[in-house]
């Protein structure tokens, strides 16, 4: 029925998203239902940070994607399992940062989108194991691991990014529940690292957490220091924190003065020495292509839809992304690919700051092109190898691709009367946050 799906024909695409999204959930339930992520080519399973425990993180990270895809028995489903099967008081170490934009996340979306109390009580479980990492540190720097039951904490060396990912998902929940603490604890950990950034305005890549010294002399918009500065932002977008603004506006200002470079048409931000500005290397992580659609947001639209050119660049060049490149000449550093939504998040990013059909084509192509190279027989599979003729799959499928991609193909394509699209706020890890309309 009407046009084929490579056409401008954004609901026919929509309608295709769709179906992928049902026919993947189809085999998470039949093969996978309650584990951490199916193995697509081999139909089994694997855990994520727990050794051969499940908690349940494809479920949950799909929740809020198929809500706003409409479908609602699907949902219902998911949430009964979350509300009859799963349980935090598991004797495991888990990553505070990823627990937090993973499950705390897609609890809290989940919540937003039906209010069932008992979706909030399990995130607040949750962040309360969480937050004795925040509570051990003089600074307020979380420490990177702790475990759920024990909250014995491991991993002092931690990083902008897995220290500073919380203040939406933290923020959303104080507000919830009219308890403050995990708010102020999100701050104060943005606000340790800000303080401590050099005199050119830069941080580096590597803290310790309880002395605040820094490890590294590498200042970088990718890993491990991305989502930090994401957070800032989205603390005066989700929160209206002017602090948070006021942070960002600083950090992006010593980025924009001392980070850009141009191989041609090409713009770069480059790796550099945190204190002298120097250019550390030519790398290029596939993780930093979200960082064109965060500058749009905090109002540079100019040198943040110039960025995401370039990363289209890259695309249309492999098909699907490599996970890092050399930015002079674009040759893949690291040829697989797991799966990663930044591309089609930075394009919706600018789609919904400027209604431009050139994101919508990247997002089509970035959709059509992971169709083609990604699906596999249960699912859709990371690559071993995107320079390969035909490209190499292998057997896994990260949650964030549940909550993320399928989620941005969907809403950029579709015009759903179930969120308001001036008002979404997304996470880092697509989480809807605000801007979903609840039926009556
Ligand atoms: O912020 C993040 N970083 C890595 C994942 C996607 O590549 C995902 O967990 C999230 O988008
Ligand atoms: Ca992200």
């Amino acid at each position: 029925i009407g046009a084929p799906p490579n056409s401008d024909n954004w609901p026919a695409l929509a309608k295709d998203v769709r179906n992928e999204m049902l026919s993947a959930w189809r085999n998470y339930r039949e093969r996978a239902w309650g584990k951490d992520q199916i193995k697509p080519i081999s139909g089994g399973f694997e855990s994520f940070s727990l050794k051969n425990q499940h908690l349940g993180l494809s479920l949950i990270e799909a929740l809020d994607t198929l809500w706003i895809m409409g479908f609602d028995d699907e949902f219902r489903d998911g949430v009964d399992w979350v509300k009859t099967n799963l349980s935090f008081d598991v004797d495991g170490e888990v990553s505070v940062f990823e627990t937090s934009i993973r499950l705390v996340g897609g609890l809290l979306s989940a919540f937003h989108a039906c209010g069932d109390p008992a979706l909030l009580a399990k995130a607040r479980d949750l962040a309360d194991r969480l937050l004795p990492s925040f509570n051990a540190s003089p600074i307020g720097i979380p420490h990177r691991y702790i475990n759920l039951r024990t909250g014995a904490l491991r991993g002092q060396e931690t990083n902008p990014a897995e220290a500073g990912t919380f203040i939406p998902e933290f923020g959303f929940l104080s507000q919830a529940t009219s308890d403050d603490r995990y708010r102020a604890a999100a701050k104060r950990a943005l606000i340790s690292m800000f303080e401590r950034r050099s005199k050119i305005g830069l941080l580096a890549d590597k803290i310790d957490c309880m002395t605040g010294e820094w490890k590294s002399r590498r200042a970088t918009i990718g890993p491990p220091s991305d989502s930090y500065y994401e957070y800032l932002w989205d603390g005066w977008d989700l929160l209206g924190d002017r602090e948070c603004l006021a942070m960002y506006r600083t950090c992006t200002a010593a980025i924009l003065k001392h980070q850009p470079i141009r191989h041609g048409p090409d713009l770069w931000f480059a790796n550099v020495d945190f204190e002298t500005g120097k250019p550390l290397d030519n790398e290029q992580d596939e993780l930093g292509s979200f960082y064109g659609g965060l500058l749009a947001q905090g109002g540079n639209k100019e040198i943040g839809r110039a960025h995401t050119r370039t990363w289209a660049r890259v695309q249309t060049r492999y098909g699907v992304l490599p996970e890092s490149i050399e930015s002079t000449n674009l040759a893949a550093l690291s040829t697989t690919n797991d799966l990663r939504p930044e591309l089609a998040d930075a394009a919706f990013n600018h789609w919904l700051i400027d209604r431009r059909e050139e994101w919508r084509h990247l997002v089509r192509d970035h959709y059509l092109e992971m169709k083609r190279w990604n699906k596999a027989r249960y699912g859709y599979a990371d690559l071993a190898d995107v320079a390969a003729n035909p490209k190499v799959q292998s057997d896994h499928n990260p949650g964030y691709w549940w909550s993320e991609q399928m989620k941005y193909y969907y809403l950029i394509f579709a015009d759903t009367p179930r969120v308001d699209y001036r008002r979404l706020y997304l996470s880092t890890e697509g989480n809807v946050l605000r801007g979903l309309r609840r039926r009556t």
